[in-house]
C-alpha cells in the first residue's frame, strides 16, 4: 500500500531510536548522595553530559515545519504516497533547525477549540495517510499498522475509518488498560466536537471498561479494554455490533490480546459460528503498535487464510473436522506441534496480499535520550537524584513522569519527594507529587491530567499503567527506572506473583514515547546505554508466563472445545494448558469429558478471574444465600486496600478505637464486609466517618461504584431477583451462619490457597506444603486458628499470605467432594 508500507523483510532501524542518545556520569560527578542536601543538588552540576550535544544529533522525528507544509500541500502527500507505492518509506525526516524546536503552544494560542485540535489533528505523521489506511481495508480486511509512539495511531486511525464506505457500524478499539481506554475515549470526543457516551443522544464517542460502561446508542467509536471485548464475544460471537475491531498497542501481548487475536483471525478466514452469524458481512481488523512484530503477525493471520484453504480440501477429501481435531490433539501427543514459546509466523507466498501492512514514520517532536554513564544500585534513589536534578535545571514548563516498579515503590518515593520539596527555597517551582498506579482509585488516576497551578511542576510517579498510549498534558520530561512488576507463574507455589524484573527495550521506547507529544522532551534512563542493549527485545508474552485458567474459560465458553488447537500467536507450554483445565475442572466450570458446563458459562460471563466468579456462583446457591454480602467483600478486592496506615502513634491509637468495631475475629473477609456494610448505612457524612475509622473515601467510593455494577451484573446473570434487589437494606450485622456460608463459599473459588497450623506454630499449605506467613496487614496477623484461607500469596522478604480468614479445617471434606 501507500506511503506507509514497509517492503517484506525490512526493518526498522533500532538505532535511530536512541541515536540522539548521551551518556551520565551518576557516580562520578554528582555529590553523593546529592538529595540529601537539597541545596546542594542545586548547585551542583548536573550528573548528565551537555545536552546540547543532544540538539546536534541526527533526530528521526517530522518537524512542524514539514507538518504544515504537509496539511498544506495535500500535493505532497500524494506524492509521497506514490513514491511510497515505488518501495520508498514514508516522508523522510527533515532536520530541524538547531535550538529551534517547535512550542505548541503557538497552536494552543489560535482561537477556537475546534479550530485549534483540528489544526493539532492535521499536524500528526499519521494525518497524510488516512487515504492509505482506508483504501488498504478496502482491498484487504486486515491491516497491521505500525506507527512511532505519538505519531497519531489511537487518536486517527479510528476516525479515518468512519469514513470508510464499508463501515456502517461501529468501530471498536482494544486498549489493554482502562485508563487509556477512558482518556483516549474523552480525547477522540473532544476532536470530534462531541460528547462523550450517554450523556447526549449525539454523542459519537464512548468507552466500556470492567465495572464502568459509558457507550451511547448512537457512538460511532467503542474505546473498550481487551477483557470486555471478549465478554462481549462471548454474547456476541459474530461481533455483530462492529464493522471494525481496532486492536492497539498489541505487542503488550496480554493473554487478552492473544485470545482476540485468535478470534479475529477464525472470524476473518470465515471458520467457526461467529463467522456463520455474520452472514457474510466483512468484519475489517486493524492491528496497531509502535513496537510489534509486523512480520511475525503478517505469519499469523496468512497462516489462517492458508489453513483455511487446506481446511476446504480436507473437508472435501481426506476427513471431517473432528478428525481434523484429532489430529491436531495427536500431533500435539507427538510433539510435532510448535514447542512452547515457539511463534506461528510462518509465511506463504500463496496468501501474500491478504494482509495490509502499514508503517507510519516519523513523531512530532524529539525526545533526547540520556544514560547513566554507571549501573546504580537503588533506583529509587537514582529517581529522587534525578528528579530533583531535573525540577531545578529544567526550564518550565515542563512536567515530570517516573517510571517505577509498583504501588509500594511509588508511595514510597512520593514521602521522600514531598519531603526534600518542602525544603526547596521559592526560586524554584512548586512541585505537585501525583501517584498513578492501578489500584488507585479512577478519580485520584484522573489528577495526572488535570493541568498543573501557576508556577507549579506536576510531578508523576507512576507504575507501567501509564506506558502506553496515554498524552499527559504538559509532560516533556520522563525517568525511566528500567524495571516493571511483571506476572509470574511460580510453579512451586501454583500460584501467580508478581516480580521485579528489567523491562524489554519495546517498553523503554514506549516509556520514552510519553514524551515529546506536545513539545521536544527528554528521556533520563536510569540504566547504561549498555543495559538498554542487553534487554530483551519485547517482554515475553503473558500466555507464558501465567495462570491460564480465565483464558481457557473463556475459550471454552467460546465454543472452542479442543483448546490445543485454537490458533495462538504463541503457542503456551502443554503443562500450563493442562494445569489450567485441572483448575476449571476443580471449580466445577467443565464437565468430566472437559466440555464447559453451565456453571462455567456463568462464571465466563462475570467481570472477575474462574475463582472469584466461582465464589459468587456459590454465595448465589439457595442453600448458601450470601450473595450480596459476598459481593461486597469482592468489591472491595478491587482497590488495593480500604485501610489506611496511620502516621502517628496517636492517629493510630483513634483508628483502632473506632475501628475495633469492624474488626471480625475470623478474619479479613468478613472484617470487610463490616466495613462495607456500615459505610453504606452511614446515612450522615461517608467522609467523616471513613476519616474517623482512617479508611480511605477514595477507596470506599470505588468500592460501592464496583458494587453497584456487580450487584447489576449479578441481576443480568439471574443470580438474584430484580425484587430481591429492591427489597435490601442496608444491614449491618451477620449471623454467624450467614459468616460461615460466606467462608465455605471463598473456600469453593480458592480451595488451593488453604494453609494449616503446624505443631511449631507455622504455616503450611495444603498443596504444595509450602512454608506461608500471615501477612502483617492482616486482622488474623499473630494469631494461630486451625486453618487459614488466604487470597493471594506476596513476596517481600518471606512468603506471605493476604486477605487471610480462619477456616474449619473440615468444610474441605465436602468442597473437596464436591470437586
Ligand atoms: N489527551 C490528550 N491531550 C493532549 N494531546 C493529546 C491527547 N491525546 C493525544 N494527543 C496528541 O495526539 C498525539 C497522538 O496521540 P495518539 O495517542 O493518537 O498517538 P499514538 O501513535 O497512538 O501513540 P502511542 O503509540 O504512544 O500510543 C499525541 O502525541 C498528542 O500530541
Amino acid at each position: 500500500m501507500a506511503a506507509a508500507e514497509v517492503p517484506q523483510g525490512q526493518k526498522r532501524k533500532r538505532g535511530q531510536v536512541d541515536s540522539d542518545s548521551q551518556h551520565a556520569n551518576a557516580n562520578a560527578k554528582a555529590p553523593k548522595p546529592v538529595y540529601k542536601n537539597i541545596e546542594l543538588a542545586k548547585q551542583a552540576k548536573p550528573i548528565y553530559k551537555n545536552i546540547e550535544l543532544a540538539k546536534q544529533s541526527r533526530p528521526v522525528y517530522k518537524n512542524l515545519e514539514l507538518a504544515k507544509k504537509q496539511k498544506k500541500s495535500k500535493k505532497s502527500a500524494k506524492l509521497a504516497a506514490a513514491a511510497s507505492k515505488q518501495g520508498e518509506n514514508a516522508p523522510k525526516a527533515t532536520l530541524p533547525e538547531k535550538n529551534s524546536q517547535p512550542q505548541p503552544s503557538t497552536l494552543a494560542r489560535k482561537p477556537g477549540k475546534q479550530t485549534t485540535l483540528q489544526t493539532l489533528r492535521e499536524n500528526l505523521p499519521i494525518y497524510p495517510h488516512a487515504d492509505s489506511i482506508r483504501s488498504a481495508l478496502t482491498n484487504t480486511n486486515i491491516l497491521l499498522l505500525a506507527g512511532e509512539t505519538g505519531s497519531g495511531k489511537s487518536t486517527q486511525v479510528p476516525q479515518f475509518l468512519l469514513t470508510s464506505p464499508w463501515c456502517d457500524h461501529r468501530v471498536a478499539v482494544t486498549q489493554p488498560r482502562r485508563m487509556a481506554a477512558i482518556s483516549l475515549a474523552r480525547r477522540v470526543a473532544d476532536e470530534m466536537g462531541t460528547a462523550l457516551g450517554k450523556s447526549s443522544p449525539t454523542a459519537k464517542v464512548g468507552y466500556s471498561v470492567r465495572f464502568d460502561d459509558n457507550v451511547g446508542k448512537g457512538n460511532k467509536i467503542k474505546f473498550l479494554t481487551e477483557g470486555m471485548l471478549l465478554q462481549e464475544m462471548l454474547r456476541d460471537p459474530g461481533l455483530l455490533e462492529y464493522s471494525c475491531v481496532v486492536v492497539d498497542e498489541v505487542h503488550e501481548r496480554s493473554v487478552n490480546v492473544d485470545l482476540i487475536l485468535g478470534f479475529l483471525r477464525d472470524l476473518l478466514v470465515g471458520k467457526g459460528e461467529g463467522a456463520r452469524k455474520r452472514k457474510g458481512r466483512p468484519l475489517k481488523v486493524v492491528v496497531m503498535s509502535a513496537t510489534a512484530d509486523t512480520e511475525k503477525l503478517k505469519g499469523f493471520f496468512e497462516e489462517g487464510y492458508r489453513i483455511t484453504k487446506g481446511d476446504t480440501a480436507t473437508t472435501n477429501g481426506t476427513g471431517t473436522s473432528e478428525e481434523k481435531s484429532k489430529k491436531s490433539e495427536l500431533s500435539l501427543l507427538n510433539d510435532e506441534r510448535q514447542q512452547p514459546g515457539q511463534d506461528n509466523a510462518r509465511m506463504d507466498g500463496s496468501d501474500a496480499g491478504r494482509v495490509s501492512t502499514c508503517f507510519v514514520e516519523g513523531r512530532q517532536y524529539p525526545v533526547q535520550t540520556i544514560y547513566l554513564h554507571e549501573a546504580v544500585q537503588d533506583f529509587s534513589e537514582a529517581a529522587l537524584k534525578c528528579i530533583f536534578q531535573v525540577h531545578c535545571k529544567e526550564p518550565m514548563p515542563g512536567d515530570i513522569l517516573v517510571f517505577l516498579t509498583g504501588q509500594d515503590t511509588v508511595q514510597s518515593l512520593q514521602k521522600l519527594v514531598e519531603e526534600y520539596a518542602a525544603t526547596l527555597t521559592e526560586d524554584f517551582p512548586k512541585l505537585l507529587v501525583l501517584p498513578l498506579f492501578a489500584a488507585l482509585p479512577q478519580a485520584a488516576q484522573q489528577r495526572i491530567f488535570e493541568p498543573a497551578p501557576r508556577n507549579t511542576r506536576k510531578l508523576i510517579l507512576a507504575t507501567n499503567i501509564a506506558e502506553t498510549s496515554i498524552t499527559v498534558g504538559g509532560v516533556r520530561f520522563v525517568i525511566d527506572c528500567g524495571k516493571a512488576k511483571i506476572k509470574q507463574y511460580r510453579n512451586r507455589l501454583g500460584l501467580d506473583s508478581l516480580l521485579v524484573k528489567p523491562i524489554s527495550k519495546s517498553s523503554a521506547i514506549q516509556r520514552k514515547g510519553r514524551a515529546g507529544r506536545e513539545a521536544a522532551g527528554k528521556c533520563w534512563r536510569l540504566y547504561t546505554e549498555k543495559d538498554f542493549d542487553a534487554l530483551e527485545k519485547d517482554s515475553p508474552p503473558e500466555i507464558l508466563r501465567c495462570d491460564l485458567s480465565a483464558a481457557v474459560l473463556t475459550m471454552k465458553a467460546r465454543g472452542v472445545d479442543d483448546v490445543m488447537s485454537f490458533p495462538l500467536l504463541t503457542q503456551p507450554p502443554r503443562e500450563a494448558m493442562e494445569r489450567a483445565l485441572l483448575q476449571l475442572l476443580q471449580l466445577g466450570a467443565l464437565d468430566d469429558d472437559g466440555r464447559v458446563n453451565d456453571t462455567g458459562r456463568r462464571i465466563a460471563r462475570l467481570p472477575l478471574t474462574p475463582s472469584l466468579g466461582r465464589v459468587i456462583i456459590a454465595a448465589a446457591d439457595p442453600d448458601m444465600d450470601c450473595l450480596l454480602q459476598v459481593i461486597d467483600i469482592v468489591a472491595c478486592f478491587s482497590v488495593e486496600n480500604i485501610f489506611l496506615n496511620a502516621e502517628t502513634e496517636e492517629m493510630k491509637e483513634e483508628a483502632q478505637q473506632s475501628r475495633n468495631l469492624l474488626y471480625r475475629r475470623q478474619g479479613d473477609h468478613l472484617t470487610l464486609l463490616a466495613a462495607v456494610q456500615a459505610y453504606a448505612a452511614e446515612s450522615s457524612d461517608r467522609k467523616m466517618w471513613a476519616q474517623r475509622h482512617l479508611i480511605s473515601h477514595r477507596a470506599m467510593q470505588s468500592v460501592m461504584d464496583v458494587r453497584k455494577q456487580l450487584r447489576a451484573q449479578a441481576q443480568q446473570a439471574k443470580l438474584v431477583s430484580s425484587d430481591a434487589l429492591a427489597a435490601t437494606d442496608e444491614r449491618t450485622s451477620t449471623s454467624e451462619e450467614t459468616a460461615n456460608n460466606i467462608l465455605r463459599c471463598f473456600l469453593r473459588g480458592f480451595m488451593s490457597n488453604v494453609a494449616r497450623l503446624m505443631p511449631d506454630g507455622s504455616y503450611k499449605t495444603i498443596v504444595g506444603n509450602q512454608n506461608v506467613a500471615i501477612h502483617p496487614s492482616s486482622i488474623l496477623f499473630g494469631r494461630k486458628v486451625e486453618a487459614i484461607l488466604y487470597n493471594e500469596f506476596v513476596y517481600t522478604n518471606r512468603t506471605y499470605a493476604r486477605g487471610v480468614s480462619a477456616i474449619q479445617l473440615n468444610w474441605l471434606d465436602k468442597i473437596w467432594g464436591d470437586a
